[in-house]
């Protein structure tokens, strides 16, 4: 694929390229001939219903996965899992906590450090410093199953920054939280993003996650990609503003470019109908025919 189109980077060096990837499992086709790139320093969400394929995705993409076809290049180089340089560039965030619940924060961190090569007072400072960025200083000696919900999933963050990536991967790194924890972690995401100079993909199932997070947004759906570009971009591909047309039944939509236009059509009806701009919600049920949920 190409820099010029849609599913690119925009105009930041790419980081991350990704053509023709295709995976199954059996009869079942998790990812179906996907192609997109990741600029430098983007947070770029990979959006898409339960089983949609963002999970193979991430493991194809950190080498978890061998594709059935299609290629992962970084900065250009094709990606061999077996090559360390590779695993230096990238944290892992799984979907599911894997910390040892037995050791203490900070002991979760050596671990993953010394895998790393990493020794001595170099990996303290590190550990310090993860710690600290995750505000989790107070609890460095507290075993690691002893952590809130929010906390362990800071914790799992903190040991993916642990080695200094330039790429970090989280699949779903909101799951199980509550709204008052989901937006504080939007925040550390954010402050990852900018503060550790970090390109930010995750995959998420909440639109509302995507939205209000990522630059760029992917929509996945049965395995395809449907569609790619920023929120306001994927926004405008449908119609900025919608009208809700109310039935006895159901809620028809229809969508128009620019509000004037909209508000025409408003007065021409004469049922119950109310307008209001799009979401991502909207792209996805106009690009797909299908609610998300
Ligand atoms: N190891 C596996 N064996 C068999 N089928 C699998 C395996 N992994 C994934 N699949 C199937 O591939 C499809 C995509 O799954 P995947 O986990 O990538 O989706 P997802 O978008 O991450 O969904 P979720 O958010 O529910 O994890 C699903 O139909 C799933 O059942």
């Amino acid at each position: 694929m190409s820099c010029a189109d849609a599913l690119s980077c925009n105009q930041r060096p790419c980081e991350i390229e990704v053509a023709g990837l295709r995976r199954s499992f059996g009869k079942t086709v998790a990812v179906d001939d996907i192609s997109f790139n990741v600029g430098q320093g983007e947070l770029f969400a990979f959006l898409g219903p339960n089983g949609a394929g963002k999970t193979t995705t991430i493991n194809l993409l950190t080498g978890l996965l061998k594709p059935d076809a299609g290629e992962v290049r970084y900065h250009g180089e094709l990606f061999d899992p077996k090559r360390l340089n590779v695993k230096q560039l990238i944290g892992v965030v799984p979907q599911h906590n894997n910390l040892d619940r037995e050791l203490t924060a900070a002991e979760n961190l050596l671990i993953h450090g010394r895998l790393f090569g990493m020794r001595g007072s170099k990996l303290q400072q590190r550990i310090y410093t993860c710690l600290e960025f995750a505000d989790l200083t107070e609890k460095r000696d507290t075993p690691a199953g002893k952590l809130s919900g929010g906390m362990k999933r800071k914790l799992v963050i903190a040991r993916a920054l642990l080695h200094q990536p330039q790429i970090l991967f989280l699949d779903e790194p909101t799951v199980g939280l509550d709204p008052h924890s989901r937006r504080k972690m939007w925040a550390f995401l954010r402050r990852i993003n900018q503060e550790q100079d970090c390109t930010v993909f995750l995959t998420t199932h909440y639109i509302e996650e995507a939205e209000a997070l990522a630059d760029r947004v992917l929509i996945i759906d049965q395995a395809k990609l449907v569609t790619g570009g920023t929120p306001q971009e994927l926004k405008a591909k449908v119609g900025n503003y919608v009208l809700d047309i109310y039935n006895e039944e159901d809620i028809q939509n229809e969508f128009f470019e620019q509000r004037p236009a909209a508000m025409q059509r408003l007065e021409q009806l004469d049922t119950s109908v109310r307008i209001r701009e799009t979401t991502l919600e909207d792209v996805f049920l106009k690009l797909t025919g299908k609610r998300m949920d």
